[in-house]
């Protein structure tokens, strides 16, 4: 609980509680202390059913935490700009004291020890204090890297002497069809994503992240979402977007182990060495036209969908977790899943295998002049390489859903992989 003394978070770990009752204490000791690392990920699984106040994720681990780790049900998301004068020590120096506030802020704690108002009486205060009293919350703080900050590709802007360390995959996403991308909200060379299941303990990492890095970097877009439109474990119940369907449930979910190493993390074997562990993010702030769609018969939204609205079932037949079967036909022969309906092309069978770990939240921001919800899917998907987002979104071109779909931002993320005690965020990158 953050209090200013150095209280820590109740049970100082993945529910403690929960673990011990699963494994005895040996094994949640190290369950606790490794994290975002698969050997624990059923163990995260099983104690995520249900939001924990005090639950605290390991800031530590061999990944970062905040990807495979259960999906909380609250998002601020941050994308910034780095300042004109920050240099490569600079640039370090922000990623260090990032990382020092992140690894307090996740278990509950203040900024800095007496953060909010154990300072002296003549300085602003270390923290901002709207989180005082709060627990840590799920809280993960998950920090990526822009194209910008490998320079502009000419070799004249290579501020930070890390063009050589580009990612080849890291190029700002290609132009889609229908894409109506807002500038303002699109790009950033650094992003954070912090999850919670408050928003104030959300909102406050991102507001003292951001306050942190005055004078270094600015905030160029953020985006609040609220209810989690994905699953990533089997232990969660599948949430549902506001079109009103269940999302999430064909998930890459982390219980799958040989999925997660083949779709989400970056391995040793890829270039370039320094991200292996980590992954991409693809960001895209999809406004959905809800007033329309809610003048669309409950027939019609199933089909384009290919899914029923109450189970979430394909409409071949079966349960919500039956694999859709595209195949099969009604009695005038025609596909029970049209072929044009969102499951049918983005599923993997439409693009070569491929599958991404898809952690998007909703979000409605007032209204528009015409008295329409400004709303929609903050959709966020992790992968190995951004050409799985790109495939799966270029299939999408067909998708029935796009008559109730604007894309208005759009941004895409190298995760570095995570780090030990002593280390700074994406530390690998500097070496
Ligand atoms: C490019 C990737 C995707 C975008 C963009 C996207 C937007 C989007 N999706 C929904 C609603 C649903 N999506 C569902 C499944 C699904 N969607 C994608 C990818 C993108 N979606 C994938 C890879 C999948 C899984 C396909 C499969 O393997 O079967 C579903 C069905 C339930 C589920 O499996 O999650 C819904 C519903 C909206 C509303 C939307 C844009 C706002
Ligand atoms: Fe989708």
């Amino acid at each position: 609980m953050r209090g200013g003394d150095g209280g820590g978070p109740e049970g100082g770990g993945v529910s403690r509680r929960q673990l011990l009752g699963l494994f005895g204490a040996g094994a949640a000791g190290a369950a606790v202390g490794a994290a975002g690392g698969a050997s624990v990920a059923t163990a995260l699984a099983n104690a995520a059913g249900a939001p924990d106040p005090a639950r605290a994720y390991a800031f530590h681990g061999a990944h970062q935490a905040g990807i495979t780790t259960p999906a909380q049900d609250r998002l601020h998301f941050a994308a910034f700009d780095t300042d004109p004068s920050l240099d490569r020590d600079g640039l370090i120096g922000l990623l260090t004291d990032w990382t020092n506030a992140a690894a307090r802020l996740t278990q509950g704690l203040e900024v800095e020890e007496g953060g909010a108002v154990g300072g002296s009486d003549y300085a602003p205060p270390a923290d901002t204090g709207e989180a005082q009293g709060l627990p840590a919350s799920g809280l993960t703080i998950t920090f990526g890297f822009g194209p910008g900050v490998f320079g502009a590709g000419d070799g004249a802007s290579d501020r930070f002497g890390l063009a050589a360390r580009r990612p080849p995959l890291l190029e700002p996403l290609p132009r889609f069809q229908g894409d109506a991308l807002v500038p303002e909200l699109t790009g950033g060379d650094l992003c954070i994503q912090a999850c919670a299941d408050d928003p104030q303990v959300a909102v406050h990492a991102i507001r003292n992240l951001s306050r942190i890095a005055f004078g270094r970097a600015t905030l160029r877009w953020s985006q609040l979402g609220f209810g989690r439109t994905s699953s990533t474990s089997t232990a969660q119940a599948t949430p549902r977007n506001l079109f009103g369907f269940k999302d999430g449930t064909a998930n890459v979910k982390s219980e799958e182990q040989a999925a997660v190493d083949e779709h989400v993390w970056v391995a040793a074997s890829d270039e370039p060495s320094w991200l292996a562990g980590g992954s991409y993010l693809v960001a895209r702030r999809i406004r959905m036209i809800i007033e329309n769609w809610d003048r669309v018969q409950l027939g019609e939204q199933e089909q384009l969908v290919g899914r029923s609205k109450g189970a979430g079932a394909p409409l071949s037949g079966g349960t919500e977790f039956t694999e859709p079967d595209f195949a099969a036909e009604g009695p005038t022969g025609a596909p029970l899943i049209a072929p044009t309906a969102h499951v049918a092309l983005a599923h993997p069978s439409a693009n070569g295998g491929t599958r991404m770990l898809r952690r998007g939240y909703n979000f409605v921001d007032g209204n528009d002049e015409l008295g329409r919800l400004d709303a929609g899917l903050f959709f966020l998907s992790y992968q190995r390489s951004p050409q799985q987002f790109i495939d799966v979104q270029r299939s999408l071109a067909a998708d029935g859903l796009n008559e109730y779909l604007k894309h208005v931002g759009s941004a895409v993320f190298a995760v570095p992989g995570g780090i030990a005690e002593g280390e700074f965020v994406g530390q690998a990158l500097f070496a």
